[in-house]
């Protein structure tokens, strides 16, 4: 199979400005003024709806405390104070194991507009903070790839962006928002990320609950290419003010510690637009509304913005956290199998968090999780045998799913029907790619025959619903050990792990995704091979039903990619889904394939989608994402795609729609296409069916004629 789907994960929401920073004056007039009354308003008007009461004066001098943490040499790094409660290398690990922040790409977490999570790699701007209780930083989004292939903001942001969005929708709500900071820079082992001075041990690392306070508009200061816009920035607070912040050194953890009511921040009216503005800056105040004629223009022509610094009653002022929901607990607790759980349900295949060295750990086994750090600690969860009354009521609830329909067919699609053996049979004929249509090539390209059993070729003994059983036993008592494998950015701290789990039996498979092939057929387990023997029937009478259609209704087909006769198969894979897992959308189209694909569907209901490739000329096609075709699977169904095209033109996805689901495909590898002789031998040796398992072939339901092939 070759995943489709883009392979690079940038960090994005967490852009570095860097560079020189150029000198630029602040523009336009330097004074505020308000259209009733001429007066010289700096700092603006004192606000009357909010009394002053910090103990530092608006004019603090500049015995303002440093920022802890401006550093970036590691040389000067201190270690933490202590641990922090989650860290992890790899960045999915995190983002399986905690619900707050799961932006496997981006920087910020948001479900319905709200964020929950934030990512900070390192300083956005000069004046962005991590102190003991209070962060600043940018908004984040909306930045392009500069000429020199770095990120650069090219207009002024908007409030339209979904990051603005969903952080002003958090502070409204006093919604938590639990803060990961992440590598910025790494030394042989060490990971520093320039808004600390202590070196974190890990390249994610969790910090602390936080709430957002502040949420305003700044000119930003200028850029490698000597612009500047406006952007959004944030500050956000420490819920529990007395929680001890990790990331500082020892001995520094209450530096700017401040208790509610210590500090307050003036605000004040902008006599041109009559909207309130914190005086953030020390240097003075200014409107920070981005739309009045005033915005960020102080009293002083000469400030130079790139200059700036936060006023000490800003960065010191504590505020209450209210919320109406209580505060959730930081670091998950490990998952407990009740009794009404099948050990399959989505929240079984999150990450966990190690309790003993606080490694984010992912679910790579079936079997239950392993500490990724490698500490040693183990959680064992076997998922337990989903019973077949279960698998009956997914089914009715899949179908009773409002405008779901059984199949979904783009008009170009021919289709047939046929009653084989014990099965209902539809077969789908692909169309060739528009432009080798216009050509005059042939009309299609490849077949899709689905062969759904009836309700006595399921439920009789040793029957389809007998082959789930076994198979959840093989999976379960560790016959078949089905992992998830990387499917992108192996090795890295971006590795994704494909969300199903996977064993290869017979021949070698090489695709995208790394399975190696566990046993080879002489070895593989009963009902691995009970399912081989099945496709190989179907797989066989889709082809000779195919031939005799296209025979018979004289058929323009494609007969290089779907040749007359079948190959048996050598390989299978098998693939475990939990429940909403899905395999999403890619192609069976290595050159060592043979054309006939066959997928046996076992357990929970699912969904199967065919588009068109948009480099095939598929375009404005049914359905989303150009979905061409779409069915849903039921137990014990069986797809066989016939056609080496259908790979160079189409591709397909299948999303799993209940608990527990098993796909077990087979293929047809060509020896004579792997170059390294010892490889071929081994596929060779692996993918031959022993004769027990030749003399056992099935073929077909014997309560009516058999399909001879
Ligand atoms: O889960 C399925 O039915 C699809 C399997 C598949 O697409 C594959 O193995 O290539």
């Amino acid at each position: 199979m070759m995943e489709s789907t883009n392979t690079s994960f940038p960090d994005a929401g967490s852009s570095h400005v860097g560079g020189r920073a150029q000198k630029r004056r602040a523009s336009g007039s330097q004074k505020v003024e308000s259209p009733q009354k001429k007066q010289k308003p700096q700092p603006g008007r004192p606000c009357t709806r909010s009394q002053k009461k910090g103990k530092a004066s608006v004019a603090d001098g500049d015995n303002t405390p440093e920022p802890v943490g401006t550093t970036l040499s590691t040389t000067t790094l201190s270690p933490p104070s202590s641990q922090p409660p989650i860290s992890s290398k790899i960045r999915a690990a995190l983002c399986d194991s905690v619900e707050y922040w799961r932006a496997h790409q981006g920087g910020i977490q948001s479900n319905d507009k709200i964020a929950s999570g934030m990512l900070l790699n390192g300083k956005t701007t000069p004046r962005d903070v991590i102190q003991a209780q209070v962060i600043v930083t940018t908004v984040g989004s909306g930045l392009k790839l500069g000429t020199d292939r770095k990120r650069i903001r090219t207009e002024d942001q908007k409030t339209t962006s979904k990051n603005y969005v969903a952080l002003k929708n958090s502070m409204e709500i006093g919604k938590p928002i639990g803060i990961v900071v992440g590598k910025q820079a790494e030394t042989k082992g060490h990971y520093t990320n320039n808004l600390l001075s202590v070196e974190l041990i890990n390249h994610y690392n969790v910090l602390d609950w936080f709430f957002i306070t502040d949420i305003w508009s700044e000119r930003q200061p200028t850029q490698r290419d000597g612009s500047s816009y406006m952007q959004y920035m944030v500050r956000l607070q420490s819920i529990q003010l007395d929680s001890h912040p990790w990331w500082l050194p020892q001995g520094q953890e209450r530096a700017n510690a401040h208790a509610i009511g210590d500090f307050h921040c003036r605000q004040f009216i902008c006599q041109s637009c009559d909207t309130l503005s914190k005086e953030i800056f020390k240097e003075g105040w200014c409107c920070l509304k981005d739309t009045c004629s005033k915005f960020f223009q102080f009293s002083n022509a000469d400030i130079d913005f790139n200059t700036l610094r936060y006023n000490e009653n800003f960065l010191n002022e504590r505020k209450q956290w209210i919320s109406k929901a209580p505060l959730q607990k930081l670091v998950p607790e490990l998952p407990i199998m009740e009794s009404e759980h099948y050990g399959s349900e989505s929240k079984f295949k999150r990450g966990i968090v190690c309790p003993t060295c606080k490694f984010a750990s992912r679910r790579i086994s079936w079997e239950g999780w392993k500490c990724e750090n490698g500490c040693g600690f183990e959680l064992s969860m076997i998922p337990r045998d989903v019973p077949m009354a279960q698998i009956h009521e997914e089914a009715l609830k899949t179908m009773n799913k409002k405008h779901r329909k059984f199949y979904e067919i783009d008009a170009r699609i021919g289709c047939a029907s046929h009653n084989v053996a014990g099965y209902e049979v539809t077969s789908f004929y692909l169309p060739n790619t528009p432009e080798n249509l216009k050509l005059g090539k042939a009309k299609f390209i490849g077949s899709v025959t689905i062969f759904r059993p009836m309700k006595s070729t399921r439920e009789r003994k040793d029957g389809l619903d007998d082959l789930f059983q076994e198979i959840q036993k093989a999976t379960r008592v560790g016959d078949v050990k089905l992992q998830r494998h990387p499917a992108f950015c192996r090795g890295s701290h971006m590795e994704e792990l494909t969300s199903h789990f996977s064993c290869n039996m017979g021949a070698d498979y090489k695709f995208g995704v790394v399975v190696e092939t566990s046993n080879g057929f002489d070895t593989a387990p009963d009902p691995v091979m009970k399912a081989l023997s099945r496709l190989t029937w179907s797989g066989a009478a889709a082809v000779a039903l195919t031939a005799d259609h296209v025979r018979a209704c004289k058929l323009s087909v494609d007969s290089d990619s779907m040749p007359g006769n079948f190959i048996d198969f050598n390989e299978q894979l098998m693939l475990g889904y939990f429940q909403d897992s899905q395999i999403s959308f890619h192609d069976d189209g290595e050159k060592e394939l043979g054309p006939t694909v066959a997928t046996l569907s076992l357990g929970s209901p699912s969904l199967m989608r065919f588009r068109g490739k948009k480099k095939a000329g598929f375009e404005n096609t049914i359905g989303s994402d150009n979905v061409m075709l779409s069915f849903v699977l039921e137990h014990g169904d069986s797809v066989i795609m016939h056609g080496t095209k259908i790979h160079q033109h189409y591709e397909h996805a299948v999303y799993a729609e209940g608990v527990r689901r098993y796909a077990l495909t087979c293929r047809y590898i060509r020896p004579e296409m792997i170059p390294d002789l010892e490889r071929r031998e081994k596929a060779i040796v692996n993918g031959k069916v022993p004769t027990y398992w030749q003399k056992q072939a099935y073929r077909g339901e014997s309560t009516e004629a058999v399909y001879t092939v």
